[in-house]
Order: C-alpha cells, then structure tokens, then sequence
C-alpha cells in the first residue's frame, strides 16, 4: 500500500497541501513527476521553460531527499504513466495539486475515474493561486471580464492560511522502473542557454531567498521603478511563480502587514485574472476572446516577424528586448508590452505568432498570462487597450529607458550614441552616427517601418474592418 504524490507545477515542499496530506497518512510516500514532450499539442513545454524545469526538479529531490523521500521521473503519456504506477505500487491514494489549465483540468478529471476504477482514493487540491479560477461571477451571474471588478471582488473572499512545512521524514516507497532526471533530455543540446545562470537560480530556496530581497529592499519603490526596465525595480519572480516552487498564498499572508503591497499585490491580482480568463474562455490561447476578432485581416509576413524574432527591426527598445529575451529567457513587463503593440499594429503580424515565440522563449512561458498580455496588447481580449491605442516605440524608449541603460546593455552596437539619439539612430545626423560608429543597413538596421505610416495604416485597416 502506497501514497503517489504526482508533482506538476508545484515544485516546493511548503505550503504544498498535497504532500502535507500524504505525510499524514502514515503509507509510504511515492513521489513522482512525469514529463510527457507531446502533451498539450501546441502548447507543449518551450526549451527555455525546459531549461528552468530541469534545475527546478533537481532542487526539488534535493529537498525531498532531506524528507527521506526522492523524487522519481518517468516520460510518456501522462495517464498511460500513472496507471501503470498505480498498479505496480497497488497504491491506496493518489494526491496532487491542480494544475489550472484546460487540458490539464480534463487530464486530472480522467484521472479520478481511472484511479477509482482501480479502488485507489484520487484527491486533488488548490493550492497554485489564492482563488479557484472559473467561480468569480458578477451579480448577474456572468463571467468577469474586467480587472477592476473581479479584483475587488476576489479581495472579499477569504484566502486560506498557507499551510506549514512538511519537517517529519517519512518512508519511502520503492520502484524501480523510473528513470533519471537528466533521460528527460530538458537541457539544451547546443548552449543558446549559457547566460541563464547569470541571472536564474531555480528552486524553492531561491524563490524564497528572491522573494524576502524584494520585500526587504524593493517593494517599497516598486509603484516607481516596476515600468523602468533598466532598474530591475519588479520581483522578477515569474518563473518560479509559474513552476509553483513558491505559494502565492505565503505571497498574500507576507502582504498582509506591509504598508507598500497595493501596487504589487494588484499585480499577483492579474495573474488570477489571468487563469480566471483561460478557465472560463479555453479557447483563448489560439484564437481572441473578442469573437468579431477572429476575421482580423492580419498579415502573416516572415521576414518582418525574424527580424522582429532576431530583434533586428531598427527600433532600439524593441530590439533591446527581444535581445533581452533570447539572451536571458525573459523580458520586463513594460517592453514586453512595447515589442508586442510593435508587432501586432506596426508590422500587422497575428498576435498568434507573437504568443508562440514568447512561449519558445520565455523562462516564464505561462499559458494564462501569455494569452492574457497578448490578447491584452492585441486588443482582442478581456479588459484590453482598444486596438488604436498603439504605443510609439520611440517615445516609450525615451519615456522608459531615458538614460539608455536599458538599450546599451542589449543593443551593444549603438552603445556609443549620445542620450538624445540613441532611441532614434535613424534620425541621427550623420556626423553624431559616424562618431558612434554607427553605419545603418551595416552594423544596424534602418527601422523595418516607419512608425508613423504604420500607425496610420493600423488605424485605417481597423476601420475599414469594423465597418464590414
Ligand atoms: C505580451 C505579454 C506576454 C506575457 N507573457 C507572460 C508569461 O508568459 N508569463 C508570465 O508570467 N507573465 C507574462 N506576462 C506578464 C508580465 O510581463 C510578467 O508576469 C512580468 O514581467 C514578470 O516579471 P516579474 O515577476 O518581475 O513581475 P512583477 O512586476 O514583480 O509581478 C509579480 C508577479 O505578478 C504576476 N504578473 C505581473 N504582471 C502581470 C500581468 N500583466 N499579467 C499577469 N500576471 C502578471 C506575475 O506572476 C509576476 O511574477 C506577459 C505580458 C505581456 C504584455
């Protein structure tokens, strides 16, 4: 007789009511995680995700090692997977934590049924946001479809107290046909991944160490320095938000008492949003939740897209992020927004494809938020900017990078030009260029469009269409 407990994206040991419940049921305890490639279809896990997951799991059999447990891997099908474990084990219970998405909602549904079928008890629990997604509805019983509301409704229900650690051992079951951590093959064969380290420390210890920096020494500027990418003024705790290896739950309580959380907490507030949208809408991560979207006349042009991918479109913040995100796996809030409304309204590109590299791309690669931020930028989603509010990239360089940190850090080559050129190289005159060492169309490009024709264009495409 055993207890499974199948980790997915709750990759810590506090606050994980899964593991609290099995260690309280006095059978030993089968730690599992099983990685299937092909799962999800479009949506199967990115490499940089891959990356992250990989040193996230090795953090996490280390910390269950120190519970007298280990952690086994196993590839494949998932069902297929835990119905054989099930049986081989003659397990009496199955725990997990609820994975918030779609696919992974049926997958745990099936699994109810196949593990009673088998007399095995299957119990799921929240545990991954403060509030169930889907369950938030307005008086008139409709889906939220707006922030505001639906935030100020969630901070009237109760949110549970995070759970305490799991400190006892406990026993170990055995099981021998599991295979290693490294034969998941998640790390990248040829090292496009070598600067992550610089930045990402994955696990459990780190997100708590990153999480108590923030609130000692940053929290308090956040409602100042969140949309300034140069200052790294945000918690940067996504990824390890994402793979659940700390509770949003220790998140609200550590809140709770500090005078400087509203901006922040509002954030954590987005994310709900987020998995609220996707639970309610399932549809939404391939096509908009705004119906009269889905005819959109967008373009799909490759070359604009590679060069947007390469981050060489002549646009320097734009540039500078995408930049930031290859190099790093990640990209700051108020950018993501810029190369995004670049994208969708300069270059005419679907949002669809946008979604799909940040997903190849982003260490934090989230299916609710992804869809949320796109559907957001493209103006097709819930609460969205309307589709004419479009972003001049060059003001938002010089508004939100006025020092050029920001660009000289990713975009080496203009790392020479004065302040008040080097968001707009293309308007440089020649000689300030030439004493930079810059040569447009040599060693960096002449912006891909013009901004203000595109604007236009933009705006008269979104007219002749809404007329129709
Ligand atoms: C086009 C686009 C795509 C995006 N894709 C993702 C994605 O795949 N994964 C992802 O986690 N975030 C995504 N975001 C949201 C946001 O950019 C990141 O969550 C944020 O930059 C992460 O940095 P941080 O942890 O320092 O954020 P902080 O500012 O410190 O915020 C704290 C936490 O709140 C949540 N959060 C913050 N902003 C948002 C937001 N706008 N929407 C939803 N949750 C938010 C995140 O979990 C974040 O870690 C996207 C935004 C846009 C515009």
């Amino acid at each position: 007789m055993t207890t499974i407990i199948w980790f997915q994206r709750d990759l810590r040991i506090q606050d994980n009511p899964a593991l609290k419940y099995a260690s309280q049921l006095q059978l030993p305890v089968l730690p599992i995680y099983i990685f299937d490639p092909k799962e999800d279809k479009n949506w199967s896990m990115g490499s940089s995700s891959r990356w992250w997951l990989h040193y996230s799991l090795q953090s996490l059999q280390k910390k269950l090692k120190a519970l007298g447990l280990d952690l086994f891997f196993f590839q494949g099908a998932t069902l297929h997977a835990l119905q054989k474990i099930i049986d081989k084990v003659d397990a009496k219970h199955i725990v997990w934590n609820y994975c918030y998405e779609p696919s992974a909602l049926m997958r745990e549904k099936k699994l109810m049924k196949l593990a009673s079928a088998k007399k095995c008890i299957a119990k799921g629990f929240h545990a991954n946001l403060l509030f169930v997604p889907g369950q938030m509805t307005t008086k008139q019983g409709n889906p939220y479809q707006v922030f505001t509301p639906f935030w100020r409704c969630c901070l009237k229900q109760e949110i549970g107290k995070p759970e305490g650690k799991v400190t006892k051992k406990l026993r170990l079951a055995t099981y021998s046909k599991h295979i290693s951590l490294g034969a998941l093959d998640l790390l990248p064969h040829i090292p496009w991944a070598k600067d992550f380290p610089y930045l990402w420390q994955p696990g459990e210890d780190n997100a708590l160490k990153k999480w108590k920096h923030f609130l000692r020494s940053k929290i308090h500027q956040y409602a100042h320095e969140r949309d300034f990418p140069a200052e790294m003024g945000t918690s940067m705790l996504s990824p390890h938000l994402h793979f659940g290896e700390i509770s949003v739950k220790r998140i609200f309580e550590d809140l709770l008492q500090n005078t400087h959380a509203e901006v922040f907490l509002r954030e954590i507030g987005w994310r709900e949003f987020a998995y609220h949208l996707l639970i309610t809408f399932p549809h939404t991560p391939s096509k908009p939740l705004r119906a009269q979207f889905t005819h959109f006349p967008w373009k799909r042009k490759a070359k604009c897209l590679k060069a947007w991918q390469k981050g060489m479109t002549g646009i320097p913040i734009v540039d500078a992020g995408m930049r930031q995100l290859w190099q790093l796996g990640w990209m700051h809030n108020r950018v993501r927004m810029i190369v995004a409304s670049f994208l969708v309204k300069d270059l005419n590109v679907p949002w669809q494809e946008g979604a799909k590299w940040f997903w190849d791309t982003l260490v934090d690669a989230d299916l609710a938020n992804n869809t949320l931020g796109w559907q957001w930028c493209a103006g097709c989603g819930a609460d969205a900017a309307p589709y004419f509010r479009i972003f001049n990239p060059f003001t938002q360089g010089k508004k939100f990078d006025p020092k050029a940190e920001y660009v000289r850090q990713f975009v080496p080559e203009l790392r020479n030009l004065p302040n008040s050129w080097i968001h707009t190289p293309h308007l440089s005159p020649k000689s300030v260029l030439e004493a930079a060492g810059v040569y447009l169309g040599k060693n960096y490009p002449y912006p891909i469009v013009d901004h203000d024709l595109a604007r236009k264009n933009a705006i008269q495409i979104y007219h002749q269409w809404t007329k129709k």
